[in-house]
């Protein structure tokens, strides 16, 4: 139901919303539409329309879809660490805990919830800091369900929400010797603010050089097979003899720093990225004979002969698979490092005067420490519960969640925020 003000809009939505202060109530979004575009209002109509059903009581917060309600927050054995999920299967009357993965959010001052699709429920936290505001349970996503058929029981996954997108990460293979760390090393020290590593973990031993936590994650077999067994990994691969991996947080945290992500990774590893959901470029790096990958190999003096032995059998079949598997998009010859090197940076659309990306000012909004949430197909209204701004438009905000990418294990990525002022600023065409 809405009612049309002369000069000043007034809707109030009979969409359930809402908050651990108690009941659900009905929402009443009250602020000034004098300038608002009339399809805003329609777009607002229509929304009200999306019938799901959120209610909130003593912190807890259900949301019905289908024949299953999802409870959230709440009493369970982890509610000190993280938000607890417990799922009401309607038909059968029974309570489920599910198998929960994803990196779970830290318990806040209370929450609000909204169903977004069919999929994933969409949670802020209240008086929650901008970067930990927002997280999506995600209860039938590609992911969820995969890993119900891995798992055989029910599941459900937290993915932090983020805002903005990264760029594609590169992922670069090769032999054994051929060059790739080298490369690399390079790139990330003419672009530091640009390029950042996926630290892969590893089983096998540390060389001389090699920091824990740098260059490598060290770790052993046992342990790398429980986290595995977690789900906690993008890829693994078992390479010249021990496991070699790209955790999901490896590849987010470069991403979560602002930069672009670099995976020096063997073919097998690369086979699962491009089958994963992940975006990536992909780059097959060649060295310009057998003799001289050996040489190098030799040269570098870090592996015994046994292993040297070892790497070069694997390098023909790697070069064999980098060559014909059309897992690659883009091929280089390691002959000449300095021409490999130009070359590697004018596929990546860098050459010599392109310095870091001067990094966007993302303009920081202030979440209301009480809100509830309304859906209007792909926003998201934030609506202040403090009585006196609650009247203000400048106190809502918009949420645009039409270009989400990526989600659990990993984060929800491309979040955008606006003040409602901004929003209808935008949608009339107005600059400030
Ligand atoms: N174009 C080149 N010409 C001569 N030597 C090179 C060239 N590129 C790299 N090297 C040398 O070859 C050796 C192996 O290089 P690097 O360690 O970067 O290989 P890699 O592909 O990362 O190997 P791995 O997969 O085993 O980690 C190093 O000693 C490096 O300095
Ligand atoms: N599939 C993966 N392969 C990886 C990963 N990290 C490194 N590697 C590859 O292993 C070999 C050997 O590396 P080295 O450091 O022991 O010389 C090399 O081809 C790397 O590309 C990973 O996380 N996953």
């Amino acid at each position: 139901m809405y009612y049309l003000d002369p000069g000043n809009i007034e809707l109030l939505s009979s969409i359930s919303i809402s908050t651990d202060q108690g009941e659900s109530r009905v929402a009443g979004i009250a602020f000034s539409m004098g300038e608002a575009p009339a399809f805003f209002v329609d777009e607002l109509q229509k929304g009200f329309a999306n019938g799901f059903d959120v209610k909130s009581k003593g912190g807890e917060t259900s949301v019905a879809y289908g024949n299953r309600t999802y409870v959230i927050g709440g009493a369970c054995e982890e509610s000190a660490l993280s938000i607890g999920v417990r799922i009401l299967d309607q038909s059968s009357g029974e309570w489920i805990n599910p198998t929960v993965l994803g990196t779970k959010p830290k318990p806040s001052k209370g929450h609000s919830a909204v169903l977004l699709g069919e999929d994933r429920i969409l949670i802020t936290k209240n008086g929650s800091s901008a970067d930990d505001f927002a997280w999506f349970l995600e209860v039938d996503t590609q992911y969820v369900r995969q890993q119900k058929k891995i798992l055989g029981t029910e599941v459900v996954a937290w993915s932090k929400g983020v805002r903005g997108c990264s760029e594609k990460p590169v992922v670069i293979s090769g032999p054994s010797g051929v060059g790739k760390g080298t490369l690399i090393s390079m790139l990330m020290k003419e672009y530091p603010s640009m390029f950042g590593f996926s630290v892969s973990h590893t089983t096998r031993a540390a060389r001389a050089m090699e920091k824990d936590g740098v260059h490598y994650h060290f770790i052993e077999r046992s342990i790398m097979e429980k986290e595995l067994e977690d789900g906690k990994f993008l890829e693994f691969a078992s390479v010249h003899g021990n496991l070699y991996g790209t955790s999901v947080e490896a590849v987010e945290l470069v991403a979560d720093d602002g930069k672009r992500c670099i995976l020096d990774i063997d073919v097998q590893g690369a086979r699962s990225v491009r089958a994963s959901s992940l975006e990536a470029i992909f780059i097959f790096v060649c060295p310009p004979s057998m003799e001289e990958l050996e040489k190098r190999l030799r040269a570098r003096g870090t592996e015994t002969e046994e292993q040297v032995l070892k790497r070069l059998r694997n390098a023909k079949t790697e070069i064999d698979q980098g060559q014909s598997s059309g897992i690659f998009d883009h091929m280089l010859y390691n002959d000449n490092l300095e021409d490999c090197y130009q070359s590697l940076k004018e596929l990546l659309g860098l050459d010599g005067t392109v310095t870091a990306a001067p990094k966007s000012a993302t303009k920081v909004v202030d979440l209301p420490m009480d809100h509830s949430l309304t859906k209007i197909d792909n926003k998201i209204i934030i609506n202040s519960r403090t009585p006196e701004l609650e009247k203000a438009s400048t106190n809502m905000i918009v949420l645009d969640v039409s270009a989400l990418k990526g989600g659990a294990p990993g984060r929800t990525r491309g979040l955008d925020i606006h003040t409602m002022d901004s929003f209808l600023d935008g949608l009339s065409g107005i600059t400030h």
